[in-house]
C-alpha cells in the first residue's frame, strides 16, 4: 500500500554561492500494508516530519522511489499530487489546522467543496460524520468555541470526509490531555478495525506506540528499527 524504496532526501540551505547540502533522510526502505497502524518514532530532528511530507507529496525526494496503492507517485507534478491526495490521503495534525473563520460544519465540508461535490451530498456526508464524532450539537461553533479535543474531532472528521484509505498523522495527540488522547486513540483503533483505514502516525507518545502494529524508528535520518508490536 505504501512502499518506500531507497529514499534519501537533502535540503539545501544558504545563499547561491555558499549553498550547503543538509542530508536529512538516508536510504530509507519500508513497506506499510493495508490496514496497519504504524508509528514513526525518533528524536527531534531525526527526519520524521520530512518522511511524512515525502509520503504526502509536499516535498520531492532527492533520490529513491515512493509507491502508494501500487502507483509510482515519485514523479507526480503538484496538480496530480493534489488530486491523488484528495482521493487517497487524510491528514491529522497536532495543531488541528482548522480554518478559524469557518464553523465545525464548514471545516469538515471544505474538502468536498474543493472536489465539486453537490450541496445535497455534502450535507448528507457532513451530518453523518458530525454525528459519528459526537459533534452534532456543535456544528455552528467556530474552532475558538471548541475544546482541544473537540477541535481534534473536527479535524479527524475533515480527514475522513473523502473516505481515504490512508491517514497520515503528525503528533495527533500532542495537544490533548490524557482523557481526550485516549478517546482519540480508541477512535483511531475503531476506524482501523471497522473500516480498515491504514494509519501512519508520527509520535513521541508511548500510548500511541501501544496501539500500533509496528514501530519504525529513525535516528539521524536512518531507519534503525522496524519492529512489530506485541499483540494488542
Ligand atoms: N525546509 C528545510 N530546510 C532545511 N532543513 C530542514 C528543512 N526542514 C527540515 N529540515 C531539517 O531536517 C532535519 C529533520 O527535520 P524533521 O522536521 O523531519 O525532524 P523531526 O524528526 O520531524 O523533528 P521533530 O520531532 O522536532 O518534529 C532537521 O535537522 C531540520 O532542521
Amino acid at each position: 500500500m505504501i512502499k518506500v524504496e531507497s529514499l534519501s532526501h537533502a535540503f539545501y540551505v544558504g545563499k547561491k554561492n555558499n549553498r550547503q547540502e543538509v542530508p536529512v533522510l538516508r536510504d530509507i526502505n519500508l513497506q506499510i500494508q493495508e490496514g496497519e497502524i504504524v508509528s514513526i518514532v525518533g528524536r527531534s530532528g531525526s527526519g520524521k516530519s520530512t518522511l511524512l511530507n515525502l509520503m504526502s507529496g509536499y516535498i520531492k525526494p532527492t533520490q529513491g522511489d515512493l509507491y502508494i496503492n501500487e502507483e509510482r507517485v515519485t514523479e507526480f507534478k503538484e496538480s496530480k499530487w493534489a488530486d491523488f491526495r484528495s482521493e487517497h490521503l487524510g491528514f491529522i495534525f497536532q495543531s488541528f489546522q482548522l480554518i478559524p473563520s469557518m464553523t465545525a460544519y464548514q471545516n469538515i465540508e471544505l474538502p468536498l467543496v474543493m472536489k465539486g461535490i453537490s450541496e445535497y451530498e455534502r450535507k448528507r456526508r457532513v451530518d453523518k460524520l458530525l454525528e459519528r464524532v459526537g459533534l452534532s450539537d456543535f456544528r455552528e461553533h467556530y474552532p475558538s468555541e471548541l475544546s482541544g479535543g473537540q477541535q481534534q474531532r473536527v479535524s479527524v472528521a475533515r480527514a475522513l470526509i473523502v473516505n481515504p484509505p490512508i491517514i497520515l498523522a503528525d503528533e495527533p495527540t500532542g495537544s490533548l490531555d490524557q482523557e481526550t488522547e485516549k478517546e482519540l486513540l480508541d477512535f483511531i483503533q475503531k476506524l482501523n478495525k471497522e473500516e480498515k483505514i491504514t494509519f501512519v502516525i508520527i509520535t513521541h507518545d508511548e500510548e500511541v506506540a501501544q496501539i500500533a502494529d509496528r514501530t519504525i524508528r529513525l535516528e539521524d535520518g536512518r531507519l534503525v528499527s522496524d519492529r512489530e508490536e506485541a499483540a494488542k
